[in-house]
């Protein structure tokens, strides 16, 4: 076990606002609270009325909010809003209807033929821009953290340096309000060079202080929230806004210019797209948000997550989509495992194995990224590798085995086309670059574009049931990474290093679809053991018991005080992750989790859990 970094207690200040209307509760994506709850969570809270038809909950307008959401901003999203959510509506009650058809027995696959036509033309996304022509290795971490993200922006001093920074809004931050606030600033300021942080000396640590190297910068990224979550605290008509739309908006406006003054082209990553109206949705909003900042058409190049199943099948709908603002796809295998598993709950033919196993080497997994590299090449776009998710291990002989592990990965993906991959710790940034500079180097060029995988025009992308192993061990690392992810989130936090691991959004998906679907099928184990509720709540139980030995020892040194805190935290860790492995009915998203709050609890929870 490893600690996770440093959980912080919400502080925010009251201002009281006009008692707002209740939302149109229809306009909710899953209804995972009632009605009647619906309206009472929402007249619950008090609203602040901050520009025309603007509402913020009164508790998240504070100096900070008020800073970085002048009304120019809030006008700007309020007309976005206008535009585009009823549509963004209509795509998240489509994706619903998806699900209820592929549970009822229907199984994902690509568009008939003359469906999206164009999209399988001769066609090429619009000319990249010079600074988006290497992206061997890029870095991911939460926007949140100013530390993580200098350091992201930055040098190891091994001398070894990302050629991209993602700074993220989604799989790797909990969308707290005051996260969404310090990534907003983080962005801007790290925009502007100036961003800073100071480590207070700690733990035998003397104090450090952060600051940015303009000059030997990766290319700034930015990953906006995905189509399904909303930003709670700000409405516009009763309605909330999209997470997204609002990143974006506020992203953009305070950065798009200043990088575009230093020769740079602003950059954005989109998760989750499920279908290829979403991206013709997003491309939309990208067009929108350059409209009303003044900044010319094509000027945004984004990088679609391929990260679900069914958008597996679409991608060349989806890149054609926004081809106007395309660099690129990624394969962004952790969500997909977590989507094969969601989207196919209901097919009991189709049950995965250990999460442990699942890996990029599995046949569906392998055609997936060959397709995505393929169809990338075919139109002039990256076709960007996954994440290795390692944290280093406490020993060298661990270590070693971590580094060897992220080569072989980035090996096999610089051997198929893969224009470049994600590491989840600076690291493993120099291990990751490794088989990317011998290959491309060797050949004298800076990404793959030229390399058209050989592979069937419509490959075979159905995940398969009925291989593997599928053990009570399986069911313990979902229910340990479970605990220590539990802990992170309860207190704002996105990902955590756990078990020489990056646990984050899109893992604990993984264990959570799974443990989920094992219960629902009541499957058998290979030790003949069947999977019961009984069963999991033993593993809890002892998976929590252990942990809470760990703790005692981790923290020993803090006082009894902090072992206290923690221990206490993952015991409501547990008991929360429990509930939602077990839960009847299989919630799509982790974030759409108001029910498990009571409506006065909500009250002071809607700012930490801005969902869906
Ligand atoms: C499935 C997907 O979508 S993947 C993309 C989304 N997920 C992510 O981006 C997760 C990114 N990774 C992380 O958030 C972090 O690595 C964590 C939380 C897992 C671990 O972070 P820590 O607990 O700080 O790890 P650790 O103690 O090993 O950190 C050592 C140093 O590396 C830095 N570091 C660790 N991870 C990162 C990162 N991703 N980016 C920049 N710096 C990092 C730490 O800030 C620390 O710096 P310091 O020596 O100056 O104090
Ligand atoms: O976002 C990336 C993933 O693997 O999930
Ligand atoms: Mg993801």
């Amino acid at each position: 076990m490893e600690a996770v970094p440093g959980e912080c207690l919400l502080a925010h200040g009251r201002t009281p606002g006009p008692f707002r209307r209740p939302f149109s509760i229809q306009s909710r994506y899953d209804m995972a609270i009632s009605t009647s709850d619906a309206a009472a969570y929402t007249s619950n809270v008090d609203w602040t009325s901050v520009a025309d038809g603007v509402e913020i909950n009164a508790k998240a307008w504070t100096d900070e909010a008020k800073q970085l959401f002048p009304e120019e901003l809030l006008s700007i999203i309020a007309s976005l809003h206008r535009a585009l959510n009823s549509e963004r509506m209509n795509l998240l009650k489509a994706r619903k209807a998806q699900q209820k058809r592929y549970d009822e027995g229907a199984l994902p696959g690509y568009l008939p033929a003359d469906e999206h036509p164009d999209a399988h033309g001769d066609w090429q996304v619009a000319p990249l821009p010079d600074d988006i022509l290497q992206r061997r290795v890029e870095i991911t971490g939460p926007v949140n953290n100013a530390k993580m993200v200098i350091n992201m922006l930055s040098r190891n001093e091994d001398g070894s340096m990302a050629d991209a920074a993602m700074l993220d809004f989604e799989d790797s931050m909990k969308p707290a309000w005051t996260n969404v606030l310090a990534g907003i600033r983080n962005v801007k300021e790290a925009a502007e060079g100036t961003l800073s942080y100071t480590q207070s000396a700690t733990n035998g640590r003397p104090a450090k202080d952060y600051n940015l190297d303009p000059d030997d910068m990766p290319l700034l990224m930015v990953r906006i929230r995905g189509l399904h979550l909303d930003e709670s605290n700000v409405h516009v008509d009763g309605e909330p806004v999209s997470g997204g739309l609002l990143d974006l908006a506020a992203v953009a406006y305070h950065t798009a210019q200043a990088l575009m003054n230093q020769g740079k082209t602003p950059k954005y990553y989109v998760p989750k797209v499920e279908h290829y109206l979403e991206a013709r949705w997003f491309n939309k909003l990208f067009v929108g948000v350059q409209k009303a900042l003044g900044i010319p058409e094509k000027t945004f190049k984004a990088t679609f997550l391929i990260e679900t199943l069914p958008a597996a099948f679409q991608m060349e709908e989806i890149l054609y989509e926004y081809r106007d603002h395309a660099a690129g796809l990624n394969g962004g295998r952790w969500d997909k495992i977590f989507s094969d598993i969601k989207v196919l709950r209901e097919h009991d033919d189709r049950v995965l194995a250990d999460r442990n196993w699942i890996n990029i080497q599995r046949p569906w997994m392998e055609m997936y990224v060959k397709q995505l590299i393929r169809v990338c090449h075919k139109h002039g776009a990256f076709g960007m590798g996954g994440m290795a998710p390692q944290t280093p291990g406490k020993t060298e002989d661990l270590r070693e085995k971590q580094i060897a592990g992220v080569v072989d990965d980035k090996k096999f993906e610089a051997s198929i086309g893969h224009d470049g991959c994600w590491v989840s710790h600076p690291y493993f940034i120099g291990p990751a670059m490794k088989p990317f500079k011998e290959k491309l180097d060797a050949e004298g060029k800076k990404n793959q574009l030229d390399v058209i995988p050989d592979i069937p025009e419509q490959p075979d992308l159905l995940p398969k049931g009925g291989v593997g192993p599928k053990t009570v061990d399986g069911i313990r690392v979902n229910v340990r990474v479970s605990i220590g992810y539990m802990k992170g989130w309860n207190s704002d936090i996105g990902a955590v290093a756990w078990d020489n691991r990056m646990e984050d959004l899109a893992t604990f998906e993984i264990s959570r679809a799974q443990t989920w679907q094992w219960l629902h099928h009541s499957v058998t184990l290979d030790d003949g053991t069947e999977v019961t509720k009984e069963l999991i709540h033993r593993i809890f139980e002892e998976e929590l018991e252990k942990i809470e030995a760990e703790a005692r020892d981790f923290f020993a040194s803090y006082g009894e005080d902090a072992v206290e805190t923690h221990v206490q935290r993952f015991r409501k860790a547990a008991k929360d992750a429990e509930r939602i492995f077990t839960e009847d009915a299989m919630r799509p998203f982790l974030a759409c989790e108001s029910e498990l709050f009571g409506v006065d609890e909500h009250k002071e929870h809607l700012l930490k859990h801005s969902g869906c």
